[in-house]
């Protein structure tokens, strides 16, 4: 099996999706900021909408894999459940007593049950705790609200936890504490399960912070990356050095993003709808400006700059210019569908992408010039503040420049 990705536009193929499961349930008015949520999510809505996404994806021809399939087939290889076992039962929080009852509660799950409990969680009234099996201090002193493991919501974007260049995977190293657990599980997959054998990896997730959401793979050999809330300047060097060392790339752009909520990752501003075509903020488009990284003589990353964005891409991909798509028409109405991810299109091939159907006047704009959008509804999937892009993670495009050798 070969998965190859070396642009955002090429032929999607296969495509990584996680259908949003228990773990959206659990979101309370009292836990969704810190699970980062800006409301809370009508699950069966969200399922039916993701639903209707896959069946766009697969109409289309691509390949739709689902990350708890894959973990609960992961699982099913000893070691690997072992390992993940022995992370969650690592929690420093959970002392000896409670680690003994959370050990035999996983130990008699089935590959499904377990990966349900890795990914919703455990909650603390779900732990069998009686007079013969005690919980001891800390299960008796917990707040019944609290959770025993933590549930993990965001598995939603599977663009974060893991990304591909070229033949290549990186596992990233998340920034925000509500989604480190994420790539404990990505890491497992891509590492045990058969479909992965033999696969190489490009960055794993004790590295600097660096979240799939900010890469973007312009062409073949010229990455850009966000650096913001979540990417941080170290995180880029890193990749850098270790796409260059793999001959995966020439050039990375290092692009400054804001470091707030709205601009938490590069493809919140900015995607790619064609292969010199790109979607963008019309309010950060003329401001945003990058830093050109290539690999120098010693192998030391040589950094230029900054540059204008647009006039730093063009240079790197060899174009004369980057046709940019502004994302709706006045500041008002860019601003509100940028929040809803205007920008945040997934592209299935040139010119053909999908975008939440709510961004009305974006995808005017898109149709106008030329190209095709596939609208999905988003109204429950978008209150995890994520869209197409976010929520997909492609392993396989048809190249754009055929693999060496
Ligand atoms: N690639 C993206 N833009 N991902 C969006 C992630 C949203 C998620 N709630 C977070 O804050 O991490």
């Amino acid at each position: 099996m070969t998965h190859y990705v070396d642009s955002e536009v090429g032929r999607l193929g296969t495509v990584l999706l996680h259908r949003p499961g228990p773990e959206l349930a659990r979101l309370t008015p009292r836990n969704n900021d810190s699970l980062l949520f800006d409301a809370i999510p009508w699950v069966g809505r969200a399922q039916e909408e993701h639903d209707a996404f896959a069946a766009e994806l697969r109409g289309r021809g691509v390949e739709v894999l689902y990350l708890a399939t894959l973990l609960a087939e992961t699982l099913a290889v000893p070691e690997a459940r072992a390992e993940l076992t022995e992370q969650v039962l690592g929690s420093p929080r959970l002392g000896d007593t409670l680690r003994r009852r959370v050990a035999d509660h996983l130990a008699y799950l089935d590959p499904a049950a377990l990966a349900d409990v890795l990914t919703a969680g455990l909650a603390h009234e779900e732990v069998r705790i009686s007079a013969e099996r005690p919980g001891g201090l800390v299960w008796t002193m917990m707040d019944r609200h609290e959770f025993v493991i933590d549930p993990l919501p965001n598995l939603l974007f599977t663009r974060d936890s893991s990304l591909w260049i070229g033949d290549r995977v990186g596992v990233t190293s998340l920034a925000m504490p509500a989604r480190r657990r994420e790539t404990t599980l990505t890491d497992a997959i891509y590492r045990y399960h058969p479909r992965f054998v033999g696969t190489r990896a490009v960055y794993h997730p004790g590295l600097e912070h660096l979240e799939g959401g900010d890469v973007l793979l312009l062409a073949p050999g010229v990455l850009a990356v966000g650096v913001g809330e979540r990417t941080t300047p170290a995180g880029a060097e890193r990749l850098a050095r270790q796409v260059f060392a793999a001959g995966l790339a020439h050039t990375m752009l290092v692009v400054p993003i804001a470091q707030e909520r709205a601009t938490m990752h590069l493809d919140t501003v900015c995607t790619m709808v064609d292969v010199d075509t790109v979607l963008m903020y019309p309010n950060v488009a003329s401001t945003l400006s990058a830093y050109t990284v290539i690999a120098g003589p010693d192998g030391e990353p040589r950094v230029d700059g900054p540059a204008p964005f647009l006039r730093a891409a063009a240079d790197a991909m060899d174009l004369d210019q980057l046709r940019v798509i502004d994302t709706g028409l006045d500041p008002v109405t860019a601003e509100r569908e940028q929040w809803d991810d205007g920008n945040n299109t997934l592209a299935l091939a040139p010119r053909l992408c999908v975008g939440y159907e709510r961004n009305v006047e974006t995808n005017a704009q898109l149709e106008r010039a030329g190209i095709e959008v596939i609208p999905i509804a988003g109204s429950e999937l978008g209150s995890g503040r994520g869209g197409p892009r976010c929520m997909s993670c492609p392993l396989v495009r048809e190249p754009l420049r055929p693999p060496a050798g």
